[in-house]
């Protein structure tokens, strides 16, 4: 499996999401200067993975200011250090809820730290770095889980049509690359083969950061997951095509609202329509990390917008150019009318009622018979196990 994220004490390094996936390079993160820079820049992306590299960023800023003994003594200096850097990192991107998530969490860990009899800054650091160090591990057992809940939810489905092995279409990045490993809709298709029971996996390119052809594309190729690409225009025609027998749409999420709203990558509403017309089930998959009961509908969620050059813009290895310390020489080549306007949002939104289900790391929650998603009981102990 590919690994975004690399970490061990203080010392954080990425795959370069930029260069994939024509060079596999990882670059360092010393700070959360570095951490915002590479969420910011998208060398880093997915709800999950953001969050985690934000917090580790911090982490190794901190495991550095440790080995300089440049930690301030007094817990509450150091809390309002850490709470300064946190604020600072939730800026980098609005729409995933789970870097600020995280940063919550985290914060909350810090302030009952500082709050101890006998704090000092050391310890409120220790604790902090802790925290996040144990955010990525329970990240990745969190997706094995969303994996196989996903998985089953999909079967019992297929099984009751007679279905015993199934294709499933996905879009964006929701793999290892987008979190600390396994991915979340794509960990349902990972639980899928480990199952034998997918047929085919689709993949949508993605357009226009195409997230789906360079990076779920390159994770289904270097996993041997037999896999088709599409453009995002094909996914009509796909779902029509009885041989191609798509049974399901999964896809991950960067912030549900408490209704079920959810916000996805672009395109996963158009996707979520087209599946309703033709019977296909729609699903979401994501950790609760990435559900916002604070957020009562989409119509409250911030919507990023991009620079327009991420859609007038394509990159690619330079026709012939050798490559240099394992670098290969990327070329910018421009692929619309030079002076066009361009509206260019990164997520939508899609509204609750199209999708059948939301597939978290405790169960898959299904509309009530009112018709609506009750997301709390997904907190509450009474998550339904698929
Ligand atoms: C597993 S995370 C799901 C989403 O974060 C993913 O589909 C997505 O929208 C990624 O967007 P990006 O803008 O590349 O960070």
């Amino acid at each position: 499996m590919l690994q975004a994220i690399k970490y061990d004490q203080g010392n954080l390094e990425i795959l370069d999401q930029l260069q994939l996936p024509f060079v596999e390079k990882y670059i360092p993160i010393r700070t959360a200067e570095d951490g915002w820079n590479a969420i910011k820049d998208m060398k880093v992306r997915g709800a999950p993975a953001i969050a985690i590299v934000a917090m580790l960023a911090l982490a190794s800023e901190l495991h550095t200011l440790q080995s300089a003994e440049k930690i301030p003594a007094s817990s509450e200096e150091t809390k309002a250090l850490i709470a300064k850097k946190l604020e600072y990192l939730v800026t980098s991107r609005p729409t995933a809820v789970n870097l600020a998530d995280a940063a919550q969490k985290l914060g909350a860990v810090v302030t009952s730290q500082a709050e101890q009899s006998g704090a000092t800054g050391q310890s409120v650091v220790s604790a902090f770095i802790r925290g996040a160090e144990e955010m990525m591990g329970k990240d990745l057992e969190d997706n094995q889980r969303i994996g196989h809940h996903g998985a089953e939810w999909i079967m019992a489905n297929a099984t009751k049509l007679g279905v015993s092995d199934v294709a499933v279409l996905t879009h964006c990045n929701t793999g290892s690359l987008a979190t600390s490993g396994y991915g979340t809709a794509l960990g349902v298709i990972r639980s899928l083969v480990s199952k034998n029971n997918l047929r085919h996996a689709y993949c949508s390119e993605t357009r226009p950061y195409n997230q789906g052809s360079r990076l779920t594309a390159f994770e289904f190729v270097h996993d041997k997951i037999p896999a088709t690409l599409i453009t995002d225009s094909m996914a009509a025609a796909l779902l029509a095509d009885p041989k191609a027998g798509v049974n399901a749409i999964v896809v991950g999420a960067d912030r549900v609202a408490a209704n079920g709203d959810t916000a996805n990558k672009i395109g996963t509403y158009s996707l979520a329509v087209l599946a309703k017309y033709h019977g296909v089930k729609f699903l979401v998959a994501a950790p609760r990390t990435t559900i916002d009961l604070a957020t009562k509908s989409g119509n409250e969620i911030v919507i990023e917008q991009r620079p327009a050059a991420e859609m007038t813009n394509i990159k690619g290895p330079r026709a012939g150019a050798p490559a240099v310390d394992g670098n290969v020489a990327l070329e910018t080549v421009s692929i619309a009318a030079p002076g066009i306007n361009v509206w260019n949002p990164s997520f939508d939104v899609t509204p609750a009622a199209l999708i059948d289900g939301i597939i978290t790391e405790v169960g898959v929650v299904e509309k009530g018979s009112d018709g609506l998603f009750h997301m709390e009981v997904l907190f509450n102990g009474a998550a339904p196990q698929a």
